[in-house]
């Protein structure tokens, strides 16, 4: 069994690797030239390529070289305040990429499947009586790296459709854990309170929006949640993976500072505010659940002080 996953460098790419050779998979990944290589140098046992995706023949002849079984098509510009300075260059990335990988499937008639990841902040704007969300709520997207994610999706839904491509998408909302990058919320405020801890920084910790609400699964039971939708998901079909909980980002950093016996103030800054912010994401992830039997094991305690460890052993 062959598997491409595309951003094989990134937070998620590199822990879907070493699941992945824990299952005797044969693992080629993607990279680019400026990739840094600090997640995957432990990882002997997979190929690199270097790809553009958004050079069509590029995409070409990597999959005409590899011919996967599957594809985790994870590569994209994930970082939504980076969709608002850079909206050309998110949507390009983002839908450019998957289009050219389609089409280069289609082209050399591989029989693959392909996980798309798509995400929560698809549905954007939602209703208090909406939650927990199902993948039949409406999508209101509420920035540019949303509206690429819902083009992702329902390109995925029309190539399944008018090709018969095996794209199976899924709609994960936050995931973190150890290698999550440091400008994401989760890893934002446990690098600052390394730094902190260590005397690097004065004991200030800056922060955003606060009262946002979120859903948060870790890594780990993502990366397993990716292999089951390419398992057993069925085609064409969309999935939530979530934690069916949430909390505010208020009550995820004085989780964080729990783990601390620092004395932290914290202070807002008006640069990390966003012109628009998801109010609230609180998965169901019951359909998924029912498709593959996968449930969330790692308790979001463990998750953070994990993540908070990784900082620590950094910093
Ligand atoms: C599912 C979805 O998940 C992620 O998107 P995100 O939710 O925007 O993630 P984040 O970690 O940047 O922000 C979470 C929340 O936290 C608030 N917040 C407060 N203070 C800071 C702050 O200081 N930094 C940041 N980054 N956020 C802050 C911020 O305003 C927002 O309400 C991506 O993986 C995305 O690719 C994806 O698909």
């Amino acid at each position: 069994m062959k598997a491409l996953i595309t951003g094989i460098s990134g937070f998620v790419g590199s822990h879907l690797a070493e699941y992945l050779l824990g299952k005797q998979v044969e693992v080629t990944g993607t990279i680019r030239n400026r990739s840094r290589m600090d997640h995957i140098r432990h990882l002997k046992d997979i190929q690199l390529v270097e790809c553009e995706l958004r050079d069509p023949f590029s995409v070409e002849s990597l999959l005409a070289k590899v011919k996967p079984d599957l594809i985790f098509h994870l590569a994209a510009q994930s970082f939504v305040p980076t969709s608002w300075n850079s909206p050309v260059d998110t949507i390009h990335n983002n839908v450019a990429g998957q289009v050219n990988i389609f089409e280069a499937v289609r082209k050399h008639d591989l029989d693959c499947k392909i996980q798309i990841a798509c995400s929560s902040e698809e549905y954007g704007h939602v209703e208090p009586d909406e939650v927990p969300i199902k993948e039949t709520n409406p999508l209101r997207p509420l920035s540019p790296y949303a509206v690429s994610k819902v083009a992702q999706e329902y390109l995925g839904y029309q190539y399944h459709k008018s090709y018969g491509l095996k794209v199976i998408p899924t709609r994960t909302f936050n995931h973190t854990g150890p290698r999550r990058g440091e400008n994401f919320v989760t890893s934002n405020f446990a690098k600052q309170i390394a730094e902190i801890e260590k005397g690097i920084k004065p004991p200030v910790l800056m922060v955003g929006n606060l009262e946002a609400k979120r859903d948060f699964t870790d890594v780990r039971d993502v990366v397993r949640a990716y292999w089951l939708a390419l398992e057993k998901g069925t085609p064409g079909e969309t999935y939530n993976i979530a934690s069916g909980k949430c909390c505010t980002i208020r009550e995820m950093l004085n989780l964080l500072l729990s783990f601390s016996n620092k004395e932290i103030t914290v202070q807002q800054d008006p640069e990390r505010l966003r012109p628009s912010d998801v109010e609230i994401l609180l998965g169901d992830y019951s359909k998924f659940h029912q498709a593959t039997g996968w449930k969330p094991e790692i308790p979001f305690e463990q998750t953070m002080e994990d993540l908070l460890n990784y900082w620590r052993e950094r910093v």
